[in-house]
């Protein structure tokens, strides 16, 4: 499918929630030049957000500005390093200066490549938690800091992996993640006095532009991810993005919500391939 395909159907997709569900709100969107994140970037945009999206890759984000552009909605672009503290710090100071505070936040950046765990090196190791755990965690402390500063609420949705079962060929990323988890289930007690939420979202098998990175027999055996026989699509992980950000999530804080077709209860996935000894 093209992009300008895949775009005008998230933009004309049926969605449940009412269209002015987000007006006079705004909402940062990590990762938001593609995949998962840029399905939440339009998503909100369209529910009536005001909404500013970050990644490394100023293109990714402009071709997402304007093909908002096109539907009539501005969307703002910023290229940020989000594993760099000092430029998550930047993005703050110009996203408040030129669209406002942020009400919401959601980390969708993050990234990993497939090896079995026995292979990596410290600095591929390092370049995963840095690109994961890291990134959120710089990302989600800067929001809350500034809503405590100015004493003003906040919804925080972590984008993350399910990291129940385990998941061979990416133990670094399921390591990262769970620490998400863990620091998710931490300050959602220690911030709920100062008014913030904190959620995550746990994809399954996604169809987005990140599967590129995997192996063509790791890709060929996908459909048996989950009993839905089916990647998910990004819209199916934007809508509990949004359940989640929304007050339809007033009373649900420090939870993982997992969006993956039942991937945890039957499946497989290989993402380095599948080793002999499970062939049989
Ligand atoms: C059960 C329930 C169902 C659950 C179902 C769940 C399904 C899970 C499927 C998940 C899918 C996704 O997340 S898809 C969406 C995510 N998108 C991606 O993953 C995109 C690709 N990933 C990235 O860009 C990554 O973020 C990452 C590799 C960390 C980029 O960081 P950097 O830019 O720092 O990386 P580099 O500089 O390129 O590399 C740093 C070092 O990392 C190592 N390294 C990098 N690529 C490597 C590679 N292919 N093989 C080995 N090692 C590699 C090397 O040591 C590198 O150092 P040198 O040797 O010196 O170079
Ligand atoms: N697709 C799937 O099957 C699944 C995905 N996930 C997770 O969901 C999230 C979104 O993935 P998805 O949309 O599928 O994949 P994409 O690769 O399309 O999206 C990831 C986005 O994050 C951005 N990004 C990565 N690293 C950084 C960084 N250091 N600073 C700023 N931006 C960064 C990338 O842009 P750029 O490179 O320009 O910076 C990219 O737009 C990721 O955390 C992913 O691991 C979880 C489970 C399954």
């Amino acid at each position: 499918m093209s992009d300008a395909v895949l775009l005008d159907a998230i933009w004309n997709a049926d969605t449940v929630y009412r269209p002015d569900l987000f007006a006079g709100k705004t909402a940062l969107v990590s990762g938001g030049g593609s995949g998962i994140g840029r399905a939440t970037a339009l998503l909100l945009a369209r529910l009536g957000a005001r909404v500013v999206i970050t990644g490394r890759t100023q293109e990714k984000l402009d071709r997402v500005v304007a093909y908002a552009a096109s539907r009539g909605v501005t969307l703002h672009g910023f290229a940020a390093n989000v594993r760099e503290h000092e430029q998550v710090l930047a993005l703050y100071e110009r996203v408040e200066a030129e669209v406002g505070l942020p009400d919401v936040l959601i980390n969708s950046a993050g990234g990993q490549f497939p090896q079995p765990a026995i292979e990596f090196s410290p600095k591929g190791w390092n370049a995963v938690v840095s690109n994961n755990l890291n990134s959120t965690w710089f990302m989600m402390q800067r929001a809350a800091q500034r809503w405590r500063d100015t004493q003003r609420p906040g919804s925080i949705v972590n984008v993350i992996v399910v990291t129940e079962r385990g998941m061979p060929g990416v133990a670094h990323t399921v390591a990262a993640r769970a620490g998400i988890v863990g620091a998710t289930r931490t300050v959602a007690v220690e911030w709920a006095p100062l008014n913030i939420r904190i959620n995550c979202v746990a994809p399954g098998l996604t169809a987005s532009e990140g599967l590129a990175v995997y192996p063509p027999e790791a890709v060929a055996e996908f459909p048996r991810a989950n009993p839905m026989k089916r990647p998910g699509t990004p819209l199916e992980i934007a809508q509990a993005c949004v359940f989640l950000a929304a007050p339809s999530a007033s009373f649900i804080t420090g939870e993982v919500l997992t969006v993956d077709g039942g991937g945890k209860l039957w499946g497989e996935l290989w993402l380095a391939g599948r080793p002999d000894y499970y062939r049989d």
